[in-house]
């Protein structure tokens, strides 16, 4: 698979038709993770690879080689030698753990996101904004009026460094070009031909990425002849010894006595289920059920992966049973190192020189976002740059520019970010008010606003306040927002590989309690947006969990409970369908509006984005509204109460007046007149 770009930040459409690998390539697996070690070890992260349809491969990777390719990941962002300027690391510490319940507190400064919408006017201009940013100052002069300038030619040093290089795994709107004035070798860049050379480079990576699609597509069809007539020919084309056997019960507890089964025993045994749950009328054992087999495989994945029991089922439900290999296998694989640009402080382009004469290996992610960068290797850290610190961009992962993308803040508007810490998101969103406006940036919890500030005040936001309020009080505290985030404390399953503790400690109770949670912070996340908004009108509600029970139970719930709200278009260009029916469970059709963002096939964090818009409330939805129960209430990381109290998280005006009379005495102040004496107590913003 894939001779080229391995980990390029995809921008993918969906996958149609998809190829999942075939239980022979499974097979292959723990020999190819041998053979790449080397790749591994290389500074570039390489191992999963998607081509041009945004198929990937499936390979199981021993777990030494799993985690020399996190660590070697991590070395590119790691912060030099001491913990004050931890930032670097923070940022990528928390983008995998701020999710997850029970996590530690520690603050952290997550690396933002990027965007697009408006940004056409702040970012540069033209369909450049999309070619890779390689070698030194002398080859990129992006300042330069003169077209015909001609650059330096790559040094050998660069030129093999440029070789190495991913290319576009999912190809843009550049590929079409027929132009081929240039060839990846040799010859002389200039900016006249840099355009053309690059285009070339695209198509190139194409071509060869359809001959993988052709490839992998040919060895399904071959493996499928192969069922028929040897089915104990092994990938590597050794012939099993035994044909596969099923354990019975009594095996399975055998085996658990002895000490667990051994590698190849488990890998060979997942490789046989998916085979036969494949194509099980023909290749299943006599009097063996569809679900022996299953709970064979499910068990198999959880010893091989390292997850918990109940974890293990619940991810594997997600998917058909091959594309759940791949799914487990990508939590494996460390996902791209992105940067945003912070353009309030700077230029895509711009940032990108400075970079690459800092000896940064960088390439735009991809069509859908004018601000993000992926970072395939670096001399230097990239969480400790100068431009870092100056707050030029943000450490952030690509799935996290998404909310923010389909949140599309317009200058002016009054912004709320319910659960804003680290500040990734809510700096984006700031830029994308280009300092006008204001944002709301609250988290519950305290310790972790620290990092929000300290992140706020890095990238020059102006337009900021930051508070700290359980958002299922918002409502109460203020309201009459243009626009809402809601991106929620979720478990964490969609950045797995990034912490891999959420491969154990997860339990039924812990998705209860989020679920429950979740549903209070969005009926009250509704409930802050001003219905008639000019120009808004809109909430987001994001997870970095791929669960149903945080995602389409979430927002189905607030359809049900707040009729005032509909689901729209999120505006992003790929993703996958959110689910309208799951395992007996029926949600709203316009499920399918939000959208599904998966590691094995989108080559970002597993994420999930819905949309709403607010329109006014009926009085009978006005009724509904003020008698909800969301369950118990609880503070993410303390123990749920035993009794569940019934929570009313409906708006009430009349406590909002308290706010606004405090709001406009603050006013008076400011303006030499004397206010009104207060008529209730009001808390404090930080
Ligand atoms: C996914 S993280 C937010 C990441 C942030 N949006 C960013 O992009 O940097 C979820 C946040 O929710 C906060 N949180 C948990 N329970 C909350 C509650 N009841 N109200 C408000 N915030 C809460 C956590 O402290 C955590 O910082």
């Amino acid at each position: 698979m894939g001779r080229r770009a391995k980990n390029k930040q995809s921008a993918p459409e969906p996958l149609e038709p998809k190829v999942y690998p075939t239980p022979k390539k499974l097979g292959k697996r723990k020999a190819e993770a041998e053979a790449e070690t080397d790749i591994k070890t290389g500074s570039r992260p390489t191992k999963k690879a998607k081509d041009a349809g945004g198929k990937a491969t499936t390979t199981l990777i021993a777990n030494g080689d799993r985690n020399r390719t996190r660590k070697d990941a991590q070395t590119l962002v790691q912060v030099e030698s001491n913990s004050d300027s931890g930032d670097g690391w923070e940022d990528v510490e928390d983008l995998s753990t701020d999710r997850v319940i029970n996590s530690s507190s520690e603050a952290s400064d997550e690396a933002t996101e990027g965007f697009t919408g408006q940004l056409d006017d702040l970012e540069m201009d033209g369909d450049d904004d999309d070619e890779p940013f390689r070698g030194t100052l002398q080859e990129f002069d992006f300042d330069t009026d003169e077209d015909d300038t001609e650059l330096q030619p790559i040094s050998k040093r660069n030129k093999s460094k440029q070789s190495e290089k991913p290319s576009k795994i999912i190809p843009t709107g550049s590929d079409n070009s027929d132009s081929d004035d240039s060839s990846d070798e040799g010859g002389r860049i200039t900016m006249n031909n840099m355009e053309a050379r690059s285009r070339a480079l695209d198509a190139k990576a194409a071509a060869e990425a359809e001959l993988d699609a052709e490839e992998l597509q040919g060895a399904a069809m071959e493996d499928d002849e192969e069922d028929d007539m040897d089915r104990e020919v092994d990938a590597d084309g050794d012939i099993d010894a035994e044909p596969f056997h099923l354990p019975a019960a009594s095996e399975r507890e055998a085996e658990k006595q002895s000490g667990g089964p051994d590698l190849h025993v488990v890998q060979r045994r997942m490789r046989e289920c998916v085979r036969v749950l494949g194509k099980f009328r023909r290749l299943a054992e006599e009097n063996r059920s569809r679900s022996e087999y299953t709970d064979q495989l499910i068990a198999d994945i959880a010893s091989y992966y390292g997850y918990n029991d109940f974890l293990v089922e619940k991810l594997f439900q997600l998917f058909p049973v091959a594309e759940a290999i791949e799914f487990f296998e990508a939590n494996e694989v460390p996902r791209p190192v992105t940067i945003r640009t912070n353009t309030l402080r700077t230029r895509r382009r711009d940032l990108a020189q400075a970079l690459v004469n800092r000896g940064v290996n960088l390439e735009p992610i991809g069509k859908w976002t004018n601000v993000g960068l992926q970072v395939f290797e670096s001399t230097v850290p990239i969480g400790a740059t100068p431009e870092y610190l100056a707050g030029h961009y943000m450490l952030q992962a690509a799935s996290s520019f998404l909310p923010v993308i389909a949140l599309s803040p317009q200058p002016d508007e009054r912004v709320l970010d319910m659960a804003s810490a680290p500040g990734g998101k809510t700096t984006h969103i700031a830029a994308l008010l280009q300092n006008t406006g204001v944002v709301f940036a609250n988290d519950a919890n305290k310790a972790r606003t620290k990092s929000l500030t300290a992140n706020v005040h890095r990238l020059g936001c102006k337009n900021v306040v930051v508070c700290s309020y359980d958002g299922r009080e918002f409502p109460k505290v203020m309201g009459g927002f243009d626009r809402v985030l809601l991106d929620a404390p979720c478990s964490g399953t969609g950045v797995i590989s990034k912490d891999q503790s959420v491969k154990v400690n997860k339990s039924d109770r812990d998705f209860t309690l989020l679920s429950h949670l979740q549903k209070q912070l969005i009926l009250c996340a509704i409930d802050s947006v001003n219905p008639e908004s000019k120009t808004g009108g809109f909430i987001v509600y994001s997870t970095c969990s791929v669960t149903v029970d945080e995602n389409e139970s979430v927002v189905d719930y607030a359809l049900r409970k707040r009729p005032n709200v509909k689901l729209v278009d999120t505006g992003l260009s790929f993703g996958r369908e959110g689910f309208t029916k799951y395992r007996g469970k029926t949600f709203n059709p316009s499920l399918n509006l939000t959208r599904r963002f998966y590691p094995h096939v989108h080559n970002m964090d597993g994420f999930y984005v819905a949309k709403f818009k607010v329109e006014k409330r009926s009085k009978t939805a006005m009724a509904e509204a003020v008698t909800v129960d969301a369950g118990p209430t609880f503070i993410l990381g303390e123990e749920a109460p035993t009794e569940a109290p019934q929570e009313d998280v409906g708006f009430n005006s009349d406590e909002d007046r308290p706010y606004l009379e405090e709001a406009k005495r603050r006013r008076m102040k400011l303006k030499g007149l004397r206010p009104p004496p207060r008529s209730n107590p009001v808390p404090n913003l930080k």
